[in-house]
């Protein structure tokens, strides 16, 4: 830290000692609602330039306990994962929890670990709890970030808003036991199982033959534990009725059995033996296959029989939930088919998860209505969009660069993502003046450019190994952290008017 930097903060220190709320200066923000004293120490976040810190003063195990810049009598101690474990020991709000099924619930994933203040202010006062910590292991992967840096990332937002109502940590689309392991290690208190390894989406394509056959290949006991349960039988979920004859019941089997399996697998070994409360989540979204409203039935009605407790399940919806714009697709057929799957949830008494929840706004009322406004809804990728709609609007130049960037590598992002925009459809960047920038936002095509290309993006470096674009992209933030603030609790906040959260 440049000994400018600790001269300014000699005040804030001083303030601290006498126990006081440090004021802001020109060169330094304070973080007012951060301030807390404990046994005798006195702590505050600020920031000063693009960077923030925790000052400490006074004596007892917290000043002993963060690690920092000796300052006067005080510390100046960066955001390290070893000093946010250190709030999380003292503040017990600084840790994430589950919530189960009695509220409803927003996964507000932050890609770049600056937007939760945001969601924090967003979410005050409404009817629904944060997932601050909220990434996938694709998010993380094109990001070279680690489930450590979302937690932390959280930790210190909620310290620095003084924001004490609770919030979750979501390890989100988990695949591999060995990550599930890792995540409930690290205190995540939200697992979001991805199932879409194990769901056959070939049957979907396979002949009544080809699927008969297969069934027939199944072991004995298998076939009849299946049989004996749904075959011929009527099953009345809050007036849908729900009924398998042989072809679709083998259809739901060979389809689902392998992933069903593999649900009870994880409860059993990881959710079960967990030594605190996980929102366990089951995703069936991210598969080709349409998930039925009969087949989420049959999903659900196996964890039942199976003794698996899940707080929120994901299906595959009809038409298309793309990244970071509206609902494609038939409004009426969403209608009736979330009625249904909103029923069905409600009947085994679990919360519907909308994935690629951002921007759905068409469909939102229709969502808050049946899910009567207890549902988890993820949203990610828009967070980000609000942020580089900050770029547009304070850095034209940068913006530009990314643009022009973002669009020469935007086929490498296809096998990630799948999104099908017309990179025609938005006026040329030539044509563009600065001052419309922030239009590029509002366009589909020009927000699916950006949504999947973040990893690129800010991962990108030149010929000397230096950042393209990240450096000078957080700077920009930094030094307008109010404008995206704003920006959120503005864009997160329709969707929350809209669900009637
Ligand atoms: O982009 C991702 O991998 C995640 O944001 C993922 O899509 C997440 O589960 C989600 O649905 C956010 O809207």
């Amino acid at each position: 830290m440049g000994q400018v930097k600790t001269v300014e903060l000699k005040n804030v220190v001083e303030a601290l000692e006498a126990g006081k709320l440090p004021e802001s200066s020109d060169t330094v923000h304070v973080y007012d609602q951060s301030f807390e004293q404990v046994d005798g120490s006195s702590v505050v976040m600020v920031k000063t330039g693009t960077e923030k810190f925790l000052v400490v003063a006074g004596d007892g195990t917290l000043f002993d306990s963060l690690q920092g810049e000796a300052v006067e009598n005080g510390k100046v101690c960066s955001l390290t994962h070893e000093n946010g474990r250190v709030l999380n020991e003292f503040f017990v709000y600084t840790k994430p929890q589950a919530f189960g099924t009695e509220i409803a619930t927003m996964g507000l994933g932050d890609r770049l670990g600056v937007a939760s203040p945001g969601h924090i202010e967003t979410v005050k006062g409404r009817k629904v709890k944060p997932i601050l910590a909220q990434q996938s292991v694709r998010e993380l992967t094109l990001l070279n970030r680690t489930m450590t840096d979302i937690l932390d990332a959280a930790t210190f937002a909620v310290f620095q808003e003084g924001y004490k109502d609770g919030f979750g940590a979501d390890a989100d689309h988990i695949k591999l036991e060995r990550d599930i392991e890792y995540a409930l290690g690290l205190g995540f208190s939200f697992l979001t199982l991805d199932c879409s390894e194990q769901i056959r989406n070939d049957i979907e394509g396979a002949t009544a033959e080809a699927i008969e056959k297969e069934f027939a290949d199944l072991p004995v006991d298998r076939k009849e534990y299946f049989q004996n349960h749904y075959l011929n039988k009527s099953f009345d979920i809050q007036g849908l009725t729900v009924s398998f004859d042989e072809a679709s019941l083998h259809k739901n089997v060979l389809v689902y059995g392998e992933a069903i399996d593999f649900m009870e697998h994880v409860y059993n070994q990881y959710i079960q033996k967990a030594d605190k409360a996980i929102d366990f989540e089951i995703s069936i979204d991210e598969t080709e296959t349409v998930t039925a409203p009969e087949a989420h039935f049959f999903v659900a009605e196996e964890l039942r029989r199976r003794g698996v407790t899940v707080q929120s399940l994901a299906p595959r919806f009809c038409g298309e939930f793309q990244k970071g714009i509206d609902y494609i697709g038939d409004l009426e057929q969403f209608e009736k088919e979330l009625h249904e799957h909103a029923e069905i949830a409600k009947y085994f008494g679990y919360k519907l998860s909308i994935h690629s929840g951002s921007d759905k706004f068409s469909v939102f009322p229709i969502i808050g209505k049946y899910t009567e406004g207890l549902l988890h809804i993820k949203t990610a990728g828009t967070n980000w969009l609000e942020a580089v709609r900050v770029i547009a609007q304070v850095n034209p130049d940068l913006y530009r660069r990314m643009h022009v960037y973002a669009e020469d590598h935007f086929e490498e992002t296809l096998k990630y993502y799948h999104v099908t925009p017309d990179l025609t459809s938005y006026a040329p960047l030539d044509d563009t003046s600065d001052q419309d920038l922030p239009l590029y936002m509002d366009n589909d095509a020009s927000r699916q450019l950006f949504h999947v290309t973040y990893g690129i993006l800010l991962t990108a470096k030149d010929q000397a190994g230096e950042a393209l674009f990240r450096t000078e992209f957080f700077d920009t933030l930094m030094n307008n952290e109010d404008t995206y603030r704003n920006g959120l609790v503005k864009h997160i906040g329709r969707h929350l008017d809209l669900l009637g959260l």
